[in-house]
């Protein structure tokens, strides 16, 4: 079983217009909602290879219950922990006229100090039956900062890998509490390092704490910088489309393939196939399956040299 933690979890909404103009009132054509907050977005990858997942964090309030009801349906067991306040809303706006899409995520309820610890008490069970765990975006407000470190010391310490993927501070001190591998993007390692060359900034990652770093390049691919190696894993071409919870297919790539034994390449060609055809699918962490078929045996990963 792969355990998906995401404690700012979130009802994904999805608007598709014809052009989205600043300043202007828009009529909406499609909307989609779907229980989100990236580990969710895992599960749900993961479900769809056929892994087993529980995901945990937190769920509260009427948007709680809308996620909760629209979860039931899919792969993963439902393990959140109630919270008080109210599950957030993101927006995904999808621009038709030029394919981009626009994000608006609100800030999540606040977590209190008891909630907190019902969620640790959760957590620590499930992390004993767990093959591997997937520590998952944002905090919503009340947990502390360093919460992702306590998840990934308690991971560690039962010797379950541990997979973190958020960004800024949470992410700087969960690194430094030894996560098996982490997932920034670009940009949130170049915040970390002050590095903008990501094998460079992946390698400051690793020196920081984290034992390999898969380092999302957008639309070219992956980058993985390990300790048995180096690689760049591309799609066959750029796509357009909504990329909401591409990263995360990505990080279901990743954990499923290392749950089935595959090798570092095959795990980055599953992930770079994955993140593709979440792009191509319209609504926000769900991936095309008939174009992860044809893209998988497409990727190209190669050792990956860094220039001097
Ligand atoms: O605010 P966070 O936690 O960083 O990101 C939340 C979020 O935008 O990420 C997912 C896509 O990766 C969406 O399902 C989700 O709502």
């Amino acid at each position: 079983m792969i355990l998906t933690v995401t404690l700012n979890t979130a009802l994904d909404v999805t608007y598709t217009v014809d052009a989205l103009v600043p300043h202007t009132s828009h009529r909406v054509g499609d909307v989609t909602e779907r229980p989100g907050g990236k580990g969710l977005n895992v599960a749900r990858v993961l479900g769809a290879l056929g892994h087993e997942s529980v995901v945990t964090g937190f769920a509260g309030g009427h948007t709680g219950d809308v996620l909760r009801g629209l979860l039931a349906p899919l792969a993963p067991r439902d393990a959140l922990v109630p919270v008080a306040g109210n599950t957030r809303r993101t927006l995904a706006v999808t621009d038709r006229s030029t394919g981009d899409t626009t994000q608006f995520n609100e800030p999540g309820p606040q977590v209190s100090p008891d909630e907190w610890a019902a969620f640790l008490r959760t957590y620590e069970e499930l992390v004993d039956a767990a093959d591997a765990v997937a520590l998952c975006g944002s905090l919503p407000p009340g947990i502390h900062v360093g919460a992702y470190a306590e998840l990934v010391r308690i991971a560690r310490a039962a010797a379950v890998p541990v997979l973190l993927d958020t960004s800024g501070e949470p992410l700087r001190r969960g690194i430094a509490a030894r996560p098996d591998l982490v997932k920034p993007n670009a940009e949130e390692l170049a915040r970390l390092t002050g590095s903008r060359e990501p094998s460079r900034a992946a390698g400051d990652a690793r020196r920081r704490g984290a034992h390999a770093v898969v380092a999302s390049l957008g639309p070219e691919g992956l980058l993985a910088v390990t300790p048995q190696g180096l690689w760049r894993a591309a799609p066959p071409a750029a796509v357009r489309g909504n990329p909401t919870g591409a990263g995360d297919s990505a990080v279901a790539g990743l954990l499923s393939a290392l749950a089935e034994g595959l090798e570092w390449p095959e795990r980055l060609a599953r992930a770079v196939a994955l993140s593709t055809a979440t792009v191509l699918a319209p609504a926000a962490g769900e991936f095309d399956a008939a174009a992860y078929a044809q893209l998988l045996p497409r990727v190209t990963v190669e050792p990956y040299t860094p220039t001097p």
